[in-house]
C-alpha cells in the first residue's frame, strides 16, 4: 500500500509536530499536517472554524484532508487531536503505520495548560484533559500499530522510538515515490491564518531561502525596494543585484542600523525614493534586517499609496521569532515606542538561519527575551529547552536552536492567527512590555528591545505574585531563565516616576486605566487593570537596583 511512512495521532500539545519534523528529516522526506491544510484550505484558524461553523462541520473538513493525505503524502504525516473522533476517519487510518503519541494527564496540563489559542480547552485544563482522554485513548489504541509515550523524552528519544518500534531505514525514500537518488530536507512552513480581511501567508525557516522571494514577490510586479541596515549593506546590494538579474527594477534603500531607523524622517526619506522609482499599487517592499529594519520596511508598505505587498527577511532571532509575524508595522516617537504604525502583514517571512552567523551575541541574545516571552505565555517546552542548556540556547551552534526559533514561531503564528489587530487574545504578546517599552523611551531608544522586555517580565512575574496570581517558583524562574542566557533582570530605582508616566500612554491602555499581561502560571497569561499604585511601586521595589 503507497502512503505515509508514519502516521502520528495523539492529543494536541504532544509534540506530533515536533516529533513529525525531526523524524521526517531522519527519514529523508516531508512532513504534512492535515491542521495546516485544513487552515489552509478553509482560510482561517482552527478555533474559529470551530466557533464559526462548529465542530462537525471541522470534522467533515478533517476526514477530507486526512482521505487527501494518507492517499497521496508519501512522508510522515500527523493528524489533529481530535481526528479519531470520526468514524470514517478511522477507517482510513486501517492498515496504516499509524503510531499513537501518548502524554499523561500531568504532562498534559503542564504543556498545553490553559491555552487560549486551543478551542477545547478553555476552562479547568486538568479535569477537562480527564475526560478528554477517557473519551479518546481506547480510540487512539485502535488506529494505532504502537503506542509512544513522550513523558520526559526528547522529541529526539521520541523520534528513535519510533524508527525502532516500525522498523524504518533512515534516509529511505518514501514508498510509492521514485527516488530522485537524491535527499530533500526543505524549510520548515508554518502557515499563517489570513484574518480580519488580511490573506493567509507563510513562515519559511531553513537555509538558503532567498531563492524563494521571487516566487512571493510574483510577475505583477515591476520595482522592488529592498530596505535593508546599515550593517547589512552587502546582503542588501547582493539581493537587489538578484532581483536586478531577474528583470524587476530593483532599488537598494539603506536605513540606519537598529531603532535610529523607526523613525518619522526615515520613512520619508523611504516615501521619497519610492515617489521617485515609480513604485505602483502592484510593487513589492522587501525588508531585511531585524525587527527594526522589518517594522519600518512594513510601515512605508502599509502608508505607500494606503499599502502594497511586502516581504519580511528576518536577519536576527528577535526578528524571526517575532518582529517580522503578524503585521505589527511602526515607528517610534519621541513621546513613546511604536505610537505611530498599522497592522499590514507581510505576504511571506523567510526565516534563513545562516544569517545569524554574522549576529553579534548581545543582539542573539537580545532576541532569546522573545523566545523565552513565548515559553512563558504558551509553551513552557521552550523554558525547559533553554534551562536543560543555557550556554547552547546563546548561540546558533546549540542543539536547539532551530526547535526553540520554530516553538517561538508556532506561538506567535497561532495568536495572529486568531486575532490579527489585538482586540484580545493577541495582547498576550505584550508581556513584559508595559515596563520594557516605558525603558526603551526612557533610554531614548539606545537600549535593545529584547534587553527591556528581560527586565519587564521580571517586573511582570513580580506583579503577579503580588496580586495573588503567580506562584513564587514561576516568578522566580523569570529571573533564573533569563540571567542564565545574560539578560538583564534589574533597573534604575530612581527613574520610577519616569516610567510610570511612560508607562500610561501603552497602547493596552484605556483612559486612565493602565493594564498588564500577568501570568496565573506558566501558559496561562491573562490581563490585570489598574493595579493599586502601591502594588505597582512595590513589583518595581523588585526589579530595581
Ligand atoms: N512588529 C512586531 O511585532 C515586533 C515584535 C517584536 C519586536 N519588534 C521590534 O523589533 C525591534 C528589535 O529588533 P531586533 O532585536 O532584531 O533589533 P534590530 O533590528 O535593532 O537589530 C539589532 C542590530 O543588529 C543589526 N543586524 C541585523 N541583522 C544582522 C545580522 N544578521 N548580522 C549582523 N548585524 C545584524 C541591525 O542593523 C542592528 O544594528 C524593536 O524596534 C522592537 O520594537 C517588533
Ligand atoms: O505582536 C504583538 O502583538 C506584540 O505585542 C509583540 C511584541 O513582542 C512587540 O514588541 C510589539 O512590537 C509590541 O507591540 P506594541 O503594540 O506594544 O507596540
Amino acid at each position: 500500500m503507497s502512503g505515509p511512512l508514519v502516521v502520528l495521532v495523539g492529543p494536541m500539545g504532544v509534540g506530533k509536530s515536533t516529533v513529525g519534523e525531526l523524524l521526517a528529516a531522519r527519514l529523508g522526506t516531508t512532513y504534512r499536517d492535515t491542521d495546516a491544510d485544513i487552515v489552509a484550505e478553509a482560510g482561517k484558524p482552527i478555533a474559529e472554524i470551530f466557533y464559526d461553523e462548529g465542530e462537525e462541520h471541522f470534522r467533515a473538513l478533517e476526514r477530507r484532508a486526512v482521505a487527501a493525505a494518507v492517499a497521496g503524502h508519501p512522508g510522515v504525516l500527523s493528524l489533529g487531536g481530535g481526528a479519531v473522533l470520526d468514524g470514517t476517519t478511522r477507517e482510513l487510518l486501517a492498515g496504516r503505520p499509524v503510531v499513537y503519541l501518548s502524554m499523561d494527564v500531568d504532562e498534559a496540563v503542564r504543556r498545553v495548560g490553559l491555552n487560549t489559542a486551543r478551542p477545547l480547552l478553555a476552562v479547568n485544563p486538568r479535569r477537562q484533559w480527564r475526560e478528554l482522554m477517557d473519551a479518546r485513548r481506547h480510540l487512539y489504541e485502535e488506529v494505532a500499530r504502537t503506542v509512544v509515550a513522550t513523558d520526559e523524552h526528547t522529541p529526539e528519544e521520541v523520534a528513535q522510538a519510533i524508527i525502532d518500534a516500525l522498523e524504518l531505514p533512515e534516509g529511505a525514500a518514501a514508498p510509492g515515490v521514485e527516488s530522485t537518488g537524491m535527499t530533500q530536507q526543505g524549510p520548515t512552513r508554518i502557515q499563517v491564518a489570513g484574518s480580519a480581511g488580511s490573506d493567509p501567508y507563510e513562515v519559511l525557516v531553513g537555509h538558503r531561502l532567498l531563492g524563494e522571494l521571487p516566487q512571493l514577490i510574483g510577475d505583477r510586479a515591476r520595482r522592488v525596494a529592498v530596505l535593508h541596515p546599515e550593517a547589512l549593506a552587502e546582503t542588501g546590494e547582493a539581493v537587489r543585484q538578484d532581483l536586478a538579474d531577474q528583470g524587476y527594477e530593483a532599488i537598494a534603500i539603506q536605513l540606519p542600523n537598529a531603532e535610529e531607523a523607526k523613525t518619522a524622517e526615515v520613512a520619508a526619506y523611504c516615501w521619497k525614493a519610492l515617489g521617485q522609482t515609480g513604485f505602483t499599487r502592484t510593487d513589492v517592499v522587501v525588508g531585511i534586517g531585524g525587527g527594526a529594519t522589518t517594522d519600518i520596511a512594513g510601515f512605508v508598505a502599509a502608508t505607500w499609496l494606503r499599502g502594497v505587498r511586502w516581504i519580511a527577511v528576518p536577519t536576527t532571532v528577535l526578528g524571526m521569532v517575532d518582529a517580522a509575524i503578524g503585521g505589527k508595522t511602526g515607528i517610534n516617537t519621541a513621546e513613546g515606542k511604536n505610537l505611530v504604525g498599522a497592522f499590514h502583514p507581510p505576504a511571506g517571512v523567510l526565516c534563513d538561519l545562516a544569517a545569524l552567523e554574522s549576529l553579534p551575541v548581545h543582539d542573539y541574545v537580545s532576541g532569546l527575551a522573545e523566545v523565552i516571552k513565548s515559553g512563558f505565555i504558551a509553551d513552557p517546552v521552550i523554558l525547559d529547552l533553554i534551562e536543560a542548556d543555557p550556554e547552547g540556547a546563546r548561540t546558533l551552534a546549540g542543539p536547539h536552536t532551530a526547535e526553540l526559533i520554530e516553538r517561538s514561531i508556532r506561538v506567535k503564528a497561532e495568536v495572529v492567527s486568531s486575532d490579527l489587530k489585538e482586540a484580545g487574545l493577541r495582547e498576550i504578546l505584550n508581556y513584559g512590555h508595559t515596563l520594557g517599552h516605558a525603558i526603551e523611551k526612557n533610554e531614548r531608544y539606545k537600549w535593545r528591545h529584547g534587553a527591556a522586555v528581560s527586565i519587564g517580565m521580571v517586573f511582570a512575574a513580580e506583579l503577579g505574585r503580588l496580586a495573588g496570581r503567580l506562584d513564587d517558583a514561576t516568578a522566580d524562574r523569570h529571573r533564573t531563565v533569563l540571567e542564565s542566557v545574560g539578560l538583564p533582570l534589574t533597573y534604575r530605582g530612581d527613574q520610577w516616576p519616569r516610567l510610570l508616566e511612560n508607562m500610561k500612554i501603552d497602547k493596552k491602555s484605556r483612559g486612565d486605566l493602565l493594564r498588564f499581561i500577568v501570568l496565573d502560571g506558566v501558559g496561562k497569561p491573562t490581563v490585570l487593570e489598574g493595579p493599586d499604585p502601591a502594588v505597582l511601586l512595590a513589583a518595581y521595589g523588585e526589579v530595581s537596583a
